[in-house]
């Protein structure tokens, strides 16, 4: 371990965060009632032009009138490329209620980005009094977002959260796909004749984990667009969470389930890790650093991994 302790990012659950447009009041009611961790309320691409006025309205309205239980409640604003951004952070802050909990930075592209948005919140909620500090989360959805992500992640002490958005990600980067997330069909390897399919998306998942692991902030996977692939949603989900990834998010109800079961350890993962931590005890017991777990190697590293699965749990069942 370097001198620098690894922070450790903010204990709350967040396995599933679940989107909807802040146009369509008709799904806030279900949005609050159903089982994710998180609620995305977005005035960005699931909203027009047209709508960005009636849609933060809405969603201020809506952080009086509903009653979104333990959510943690986030509002996805505008990119700072937009005319709409200053709008959505200065009525929010001036208007929400402080059920109100994070802002949602999108395409956020380097550090500055970030400072931008929390210099202005930062002044509205002195001179408005608000009690409760709105966190952060960031979307990396660019070229310039990964290339900076360690600033990025660095950026602020708001910050909370990060997400990678492939669809976006993926514009940016110039790939050759609609797809979004999950297996991409023209990104394989070729060995005497067969088809093996690689992970487009793994170095981009593997640098915001690392960004965020450094910096104490939850690494989060985006979309998968397919809300018919149920078992493409749960092999991407999988995926995200051996790398490290603690959530995803939901762009349609039925994923809520998924993302859960995924990002939730299973009662045996759970019980094998204690027992990993009850055959460390014995063996300090006797003096040993490492010692022999069902035929395998576990050593001090081996308590600290069983502790990540524990931990989780136990943050979960709260
Ligand atoms: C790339 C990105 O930026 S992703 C993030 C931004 N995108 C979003 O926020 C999109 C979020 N999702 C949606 O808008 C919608 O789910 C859509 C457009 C994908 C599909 O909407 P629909 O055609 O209404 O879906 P569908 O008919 O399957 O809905 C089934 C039920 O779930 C409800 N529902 C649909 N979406 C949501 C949602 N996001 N949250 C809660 N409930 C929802 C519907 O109202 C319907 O309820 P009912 O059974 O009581 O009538
Ligand atoms: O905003 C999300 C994305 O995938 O783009
Ligand atoms: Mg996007």
């Amino acid at each position: 371990m370097s001198f620098r302790i690894q922070p450790t990012p903010v204990a709350r659950p967040n396995r599933c965060q679940l989107f909807g447009p802040g146009s369509r009041t008709a799904l806030f009611e279900k949005m609050a009632a159903s089982d994710a961790d998180v609620i995305n309320l977005d005035l960005e691409d699931s909203v027009a032009p047209s709508d960005k006025d009636s849609a933060r309205a809405n969603i201020i309205a809506a952080t009086h009138d509903v009653d979104w239980g333990k959510k943690h409640l986030s509002v996805r604003i505008n990119g700072l490329d937009t005319p709409f951004w200053y709008r959505d952070v200065v009525e929010l802050l001036e208007q929400a209620s402080d059920r109100l909990d994070q802002i949602m930075i999108p395409k956020v592209g380097c550090a500055a980005d970030v400072y931008a948005v929390d210099a202005l919140v930062s002044s509205i909620e002195a001179a408005k009094g608000r009690k409760k500090r709105i966190s952060f989360e960031v979307i990396i959805e660019s070229a310039a977002g990964i290339a900076h992500v360690e600033e990025i992640a660095a950026s602020s002490p708001r910050l909370q959260a990060m997400s990678l958005g492939a669809a976006d990600f993926a514009a940016s980067m110039g790939m050759s796909t609609t797809g979004i997330g999950g297996t991409q069909e023209n990104y394989y390897m070729l060995r005497e004749g067969a088809q093996y399919w690689s992970d487009p998306w793994h170095w981009a998942q593997s640098a915001i984990v690392a960004a965020c692991r450094t910096h104490g902030v939850l690494p989060v996977d985006g979309p998968f667009g397919d809300f018919s692939d149920d078992e493409g949603f749960r092999a991407q989900a999988r995926r995200s969470a051996t790398l490290g990834m603690v959530g995803k998010w939901a762009i349609h109800p039925k994923q809520v389930a998924l993302a859960n079961e995924v990002f939730t350890p299973s009662d045996a993962a759970v019980a094998e890790a204690r027992e990993i931590l009850a055959a460390m005890e014995a063996a300090k017991a006797r003096g040993e650093g490492a010692t022999v777990y069902k035929g395998r190697l576990v050593d001090i590293a081996s308590i600290k991994q069983a502790e990540v699965i524990v931990r989780q749990s136990e943050m979960i069942a709260g």
